[in-house]
């Protein structure tokens, strides 16, 4: 078992957005959480990236809770939230360099501009974030997946990745998603689109439905 949520609980202000929620994932497998806005989708991902805390339950990584393997999770897991989570003052590629940096992976400029490129963003990859558009945005935010395709960066954690790109990069996206499933990587992720995706197991969470 890779990853294991058992028995969450998660309450936000006055609400109990789930209780007794478990789940495990394994290579290749891909999660989809589904619910009406507000449901907890977000909460949940961040919860098992690590981010939120839970009321109770535990989240464990390879058979660890991940809060006793806190740096070794957070090198083999990437979560990208659904805002692009860029640094407006820091040159595109340099905003690469430094979210690779605070995930303790190594990344050099050549490197960043490459996977910049990838992504379309060859040209932009000398500008400041802030002056980017939200698709630009969204797209420098998950030039962090590439090369981070399965042992690199084993799971992906991804709140609504498909919002705010284009056909191309949204098509893009789904073959780096693939290559992720055939090295054996994980994702667990949101989205409001049904996409074919082709990971070894497509498996899905809904929380309207609650226990
Ligand atoms: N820090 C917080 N304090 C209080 N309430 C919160 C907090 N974070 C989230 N919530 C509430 O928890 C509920 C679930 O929020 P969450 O963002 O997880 O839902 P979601 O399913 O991802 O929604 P959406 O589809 O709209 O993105 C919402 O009612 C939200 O207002």
């Amino acid at each position: 078992m890779t990853l294991q949520a058992l028995d969450l609980c998660c309450v936000r202000g006055e609400r109990r957005l789930f209780r007794g929620l478990s789940l495990s994932l394994e290579a290749g497998q891909a999660l989809r959480v589904r619910g009406a806005n507000g449901s907890g989708k977000t909460t949940l991902l961040r919860t098992l990236a690590g981010l939120t805390h839970a009321e109770s339950g535990e989240v464990r990584w390879r058979g660890r809770s991940i809060a006793a393997c806190r740096d070794t999770y957070h090198s083999q897991m990437i979560y990208l939230g659904h805002a692009a989570a860029v640094k407006d003052d820091l040159l595109a590629w340099e905003n690469l360099v430094y979210a690779a940096r605070l995930n303790g992976r190594a990344l050099d400029r050549s490197a960043a501009e490459q996977s910049l490129a990838a992504l379309g963003l060859g040209r932009a990859a000398q500008l400041p974030a802030r002056s980017l558009s939200q698709g630009q945005r969204k797209r420098l935010s998950l030039a962090r997946l590439h090369g981070a395709e399965g042992e690199a960066a084993p799971l992906w954690i991804l709140d609504e990745p498909f919002n705010a790109l284009d056909q191309d990069a949204v098509a893009a996206l789904c073959s780096t998603l693939d290559q992720h499933f055939a090295s054996g990587g994980m994702l667990v992720y949101t989205t409001h689109t049904d996409l074919a995706l082709q990971p070894a197991q497509a498996l899905e969470l809904n929380l309207d439905r609650k226990p």
